[in-house]
């Protein structure tokens, strides 16, 4: 099943940093993970195909329906969003029945509902956003993207700032959206989550992709040598000088 297809992104910021890609395609009912060093165009990317950043994106399309308006965007792409800033006096259960905005007033209140419950944000439905701990908020801006329900989301670094029990959660959650048909995009430091959580891997490097495939196969020892300049151990990843 077709999830997200793209002709070319291209973005070149003035400073030099940006991305450039070919056709890429990611399927429903899988997670991608976008990976690279920092400043390699990870968050870039995602930007330019939900439209929070201008650049050129040709060809986009869901599910084999090319999307024109913003609209068609808003419907078919979930964001979170790196940058973890929501209005500080709004209670979450506001916040996440934000993500319903799309499709309209009328819409029922489960879905925000099943988002709280998943993402175990019960306890701090009515409380303000600005009182939570970063982790909560960032919890409740994924629960946002999650209460869209679109065919696809992105999300960047999702378990940034999450202790490993909301970590692992998370990515549990994500692999069940998958599970449902949607295709989840998601930009990660962790590599050993992408292991093992992720089906297919984007590495970018300098803006431009350099490795696509099952994450095994993409992170073998020359991508993780020359791109991310560690290699693997019996303890681990070390870092290259
Ligand atoms: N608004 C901007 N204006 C100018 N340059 C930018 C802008 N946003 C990002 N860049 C540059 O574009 C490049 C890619 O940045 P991007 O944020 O996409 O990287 P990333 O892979 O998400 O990095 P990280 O892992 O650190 O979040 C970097 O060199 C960055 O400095």
């Amino acid at each position: 099943m077709s999830g997200l297809s793209v002709n070319r992104v291209h973005l070149r910021y003035p400073n030099g940093g940006g991305i450039e890609t070919g056709r890429l395609d990611f399927g429903a009912g899988q997670i991608i993970a976008l990976l690279g060093p920092n400043g390699a165009g990870k968050s870039t990317l995602i930007k330019a195909l939900v439209g929070a950043v201008r650049a050129d994106v040709e060809g986009l399309s869901v599910a084999g329906q090319t999307l024109i308006d913003p609209r068609q965007r808003a419907r078919n792409l979930a964001y979170l969003s790196q940058t973890r800033t929501g209005p500080a006096l709004s209670s979450v259960r506001d916040i996440i029945a934000l993500g319903r905005f799309p499709f309209g007033a009328q819409d029922p209140e489960q879905r925000v509902a099943a988002v709280i419950e998943t993402l175990g944000l019960g306890p701090f439905a009515d409380r303000p956003f600005g009182t939570l701990s970063g982790g909560e908020q960032a919890r409740v801006l994924l629960g946002r993207a999650l209460a869209v329900d679109a065919p696809v989301l992105l999300a960047d670094e999702p378990t940034a700032s999450l202790d490993p029990h909301y970590a692992l959660r998370i990515m549990d959650t994500l692999r069940s959206e998958a599970r449902r048909g949607r295709t989840v995009i998601v930009s990660v430091h962790d590599l050993s989550l992408a292991e093992r959580y992720c089906d297919q891997a984007l590495i970018l490097a300098g803006g431009c992709i350099v490795g696509q495939g099952t994450v095994r196969e993409t992170l073998n020892a020359d991508i993780l040598r020359d791109v991310f300049r560690v290699s693997r151990s019996p303890d681990g990843l070390t870092p290259l000088s």
